[in-house]
């Protein structure tokens, strides 16, 4: 009875620890994390001064630990850097173990300590970007546990006993994230041909004196030094070519046999070859230098699926194409398709082609500014012709005119006769004059421009060398050949130049580019940055220009219908394109596309995403990757941010002038001259200055 009695009056207690217990959990288990580790390996006491289990705070005093901002009052907040290099921490599997509860670590750099025995399993560390973990006593297997973290982009093993071979299905999962695999002074054994890893930048696999075979063509572009000390590694860029070694009793099975690898890799080989040996070992794909009929079966029946699968995406495309013809087919001219070649027609007054007026057209004007070639438009017309891109005033084609010069004509849609702002023919002529005028290196000419109540076409310079859009973002697959930090400078100079042009030019009223974004920086033939496409918002009635205003780079105050463009807020948009230069990314992406994430779908603008990350202190994390293999860039990059984000101030007065804009980044420019950064050798958040890059303060 009194037992029941006692059990009754804990049941309160038990509730209440119950309730409290999972809170009391989450605020203390990163903390728990960190003292367990370190009593786990900090036998020498080299941490105890200043990581204090009496502090309130571990994330603003302990040494070595950065942290993420609480997300809201009541939270902890959760470790986020962990960077403890020579400290003697010596301890094994289980000490490592102790950090895998951290989930939301981004950095974790253990080098040049004691630390021993097979890694654990370090999947649960999602969030890991760069793990560094060379110079200790680590062995057992790869860990391959690591082909789960899908933001891990550098990875350091190097100078440890770690044995077995390197699991190349593990490790090709990293493939497009991977830029540093260091691997070096470990004891690996076995084959590496069938490693495929494009994206690479930074590898070292040498001294690893057992691993075996050729090296493969994904990384044979590496410098020697990559393999060397690993004499039974043969082919580009070693010395060594990869004969094969035929034995008497296998002579009749040299014929070379075509096998695949798990990873989709060929690999082609004499059957008799010992390097070879090795990786059938290993891939267990041949038996006794055979390959097994269910392989074969396998091979094949694997081959015949990706054919059958490129030919069902390539008749998907062609089909949506055809089918998009036939839909477009009904609308006269508007029949042109994006990449198709046209002809116009002979004459401005025929029924198809561009100038398909067809009854009651009246003949235009063709005007030409100063110092232009004149031709008639007739020579226009019946160039022939090819499309580039709809925008949203219209058409753009290339043109290539009977002398051989391209030019750019941009054919006008939805532009009533005297544009929008409700003027007339007037109206349009004083806008082509103000535009023909502007005439700067950092601007797309305007040549001439033809006008008909039907019909209006711009005639500009043409730009061979693509836009700053097709740069920074096309092709980001495999052969793409990234835009480098010097060149990526120059255009935005050169853009913020141009931009401060057309500010200055009209004084009363003051004129606005009005549709500042990536596509309008166009790229001469010396590689210098033009701004295109000034002016036209006017053109078109308020509501319609406003809508224009490609979404990502619209300024705050332009969201409601009807605003006019204005100065500021093409300061606006040009601080979302340098945004757009220093991450990579597209404006207006969603949460998922800026983080490599899975953290959701929420669309979220380029600066406010770009605030966020910096606010959290992980300024390094919001540059794109493409630019991590710049020495010494930094600063340089930090500086941009700066004046990037002064620009995408949400308030309008907060925002510089572009004039101002053009002198900051010239004085960047004026730095960023020096030969240090011609260096594409080397990484800037390598393993080797990780300290400074991760340093531990929160
Ligand atoms: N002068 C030019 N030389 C070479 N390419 C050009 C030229 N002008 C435009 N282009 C290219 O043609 C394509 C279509 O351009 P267009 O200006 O019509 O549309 P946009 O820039 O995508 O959108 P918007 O109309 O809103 O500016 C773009 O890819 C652009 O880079």
């Amino acid at each position: 009875m009194a037992d029941t009695k006692r059990k009754k009056k804990h049941v309160p207690v038990i509730a209440f620890a119950f309730y409290l217990f999972p809170v009391l959990l989450e605020a203390s288990t990163d903390f728990n994390t960190l003292l367990a580790f370190k009593n786990a390996t900090d036998a020498s006491g080299r941490l105890s001064s200043s990581w204090d289990p009496s502090s309130p705070d571990p994330c603003s005093a302990w040494y070595g630990v950065s942290c993420l901002p609480s997300s809201a009052a009541a939270s902890p907040r959760r470790v986020s850097r962990l960077v403890l290099e020579g400290l003697g921490l010596s301890g094994g599997t289980s000490a490592l173990q102790t950090l895998t509860s951290l989930d939301q670590l981004r950095v974790l750099s253990l080098k040049n300590n004691l630390l021993h025995g097979p890694l654990p399993d370090l999947s649960p560390l999602t969030a890991l970007k760069l793990l560094f973990l060379s110079n200790n006593s680590f062995s057992g297997g790869f860990p391959s546990s690591v082909a789960s973290l899908r933001r891990l982009y550098r990875l350091d093993l190097s100078s440890n006993r770690l044995s077995g071979p390197i699991p190349s299905a593990a490790v090709n999962r990293l493939a497009p994230h991977l830029l540093t695999l260091r691997l070096d002074r470990n004891l690996f054994d076995g084959p590496i041909s069938s490693l495929s890893l494009p994206n690479l930048q930074d590898l070292n696999l040498s001294s690893n004196p057992n691993l075996t075979g050729p090296v493969p063509v994904s990384l044979s572009a590496f410098p020697d030094s990559s393999f060397s000390g690993n004499p039974s590694l043969c082919g580009a860029p070693l010395d060594r070519p990869c004969k094969p070694s035929l034995s008497p009793a296998s002579a009749s099975a040299a014929i070379p046999v075509v096998s695949s690898s798990p990873d989709n890799n060929t690999v082609i080989s004499s059957a008799s070859d010992p390097t070879q040996d090795a990786e059938v070992a290993t891939d267990g794909e041949r038996e006794g230098g055979r390959m097994s009929r269910a392989a074969v079966v396998a091979i094949v029946v694997g081959d015949v699926v990706v054919l059958a699968a490129v030919c069902a995406v390539l008749f998907c495309y062609f089909w949506r194409k055809f089918s998009g013809r036939g839909k477009a087919g009904g609308g006269g001219s508007s029949r042109l398709l994006e990449g198709e070649k046209i002809v116009y027609s002979a004459s401005p007054y025929g029924h198809t082609g561009l100038g398909g007026g067809g009854v009651g057209f009246e003949r235009g004007r063709m005007v030409f500014f100063e110092g232009e070639r004149r031709f008639e438009v007739e020579e226009l017309l019946r160039a022939s012709a090819e499309m580039l891109g709809k925008g949203g005033f219209g058409t753009a084609y290339k043109a290539v005119l009977d002398d051989g010069t391209a030019v750019a004509v941009k054919r006008l849609r939805d532009v009533s006769a005297g544009g929008g702002s409700g003027g007339g023919k007037r109206d349009f002529e004083a806008l082509m004059d103000f535009i023909g005028g502007l005439r700067h290196p950092n601007l797309v000419t305007l040549k001439a421009y033809y006008f008909a109540r039907d019909e209006k076409l711009l005639v500009y310079d043409y730009m061979p060398n693509g836009s700053l859009f097709s740069h920074l973002h096309g092709n980001r697959g495999p052969g793409r050949t990234p835009l480098d930090w010097t060149t990526r400078v120059r255009i935005v100079a050169g853009a913020a130049r141009g931009l401060a042009h057309i500010h200055r030019a009209g004084k009363s009223p003051r004129i606005a580019h009005g549709n500042v974004k990536s596509t309008n920086v166009l790229v001469d033939k010396s590689g210098e940055a033009r701004v295109s496409d000034f002016g036209l918002s006017s053109l078109l009635p308020s509501a319609v220009g406003s809508q224009l205003r490609s979404n990502g780079y619209r300024a705050p105050e332009m969201t409601s219908d009807g605003r006019k463009a204005t100065q500021k807020a093409d300061v606006y948009a040009f601080g979302v394109l340098l945004l757009e230069v220093l991450t990579g990314k597209c404006p207006s992406g969603t949460v998922d596309a800026y983080t490599g994430g899975a953290a959701g779908a929420t669309v979220v603008d380029l600066p406010r995403w770009v605030q966020s990350v910096v606010r959290e202190e992980w300024t390094a994390e919001v540059f794109d990757l493409e630019l991590m293999r710049y020495k010494g860039i930094e600063e340089e990059m930090v500086s941009m941010l700066q004046i990037a984000l002064a620009c995408a101030s949400i308030s309008p007065d907060q925002r510089p002038k572009m004039s101002h804009v053009v002198r900051m980044i010239d004085e960047i420019r004026g730095e960023q001259m020096s030969p240090s950064h011609e260096s594409f050798d080397s990484v800037s958040d390598s393993p080797s200055n990780v300290s400074e890059d991760a340093s531990g303060r929160s």
